[in-house]
């Protein structure tokens, strides 16, 4: 039962050592969320900042777990290493282009209000 909890756990503790990516994405989280409690955002808004957010997370994750797996079976160049290096690199860009596109949406506006 405390496994379940246990090896997630281990997980984290692996990225927070090992992907300095990931970090960085955690430090955006808080700075955004800090950027957020300064405007006064509707539940709405914090729903979409929480997706946006948790997407990149999620994204580097399983990019970094690719990177993991490709790197267990071959040291080695090879040309579908690098393709599955590559496009799961490209999720974390998805996620991130829409990460910014979200954050531009609900804080350029409150930006402007406050500059007028
Ligand atoms: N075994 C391999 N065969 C072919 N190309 C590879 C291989 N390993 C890495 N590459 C290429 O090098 C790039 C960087 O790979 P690497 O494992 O260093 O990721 P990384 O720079 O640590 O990525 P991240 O910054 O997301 O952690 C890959 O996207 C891929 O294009």
């Amino acid at each position: 039962m405390m496994k379940r909890f246990v090896y997630p756990l281990q997980g984290f503790m692996t990225l927070l050592k090992k992907d300095r990516n990931f970090v960085l994405h955690l430090l955006t989280a808080v700075l955004v969320i800090i950027a957020g409690s300064c405007f006064d955002l509707t539940k709405v808004e914090w729903l979409f900042i929480i997706i946006a957010i948790f997407s990149v997370l999620f994204m580097e994750v399983i990019n970094t777990s690719v990177e993991y797996v490709v790197d267990l079976v071959t040291d080695d160049y090879h040309e579908l290493a690098k393709h599955a290096k590559d496009t799961a690199s490209f999720a974390v860009v998805l996620a991130s282009m829409m990460s910014a596109i979200i954050g531009c949406v609900i804080f350029i506006p409150r930006i402007f209000a406050l500059l007028n």
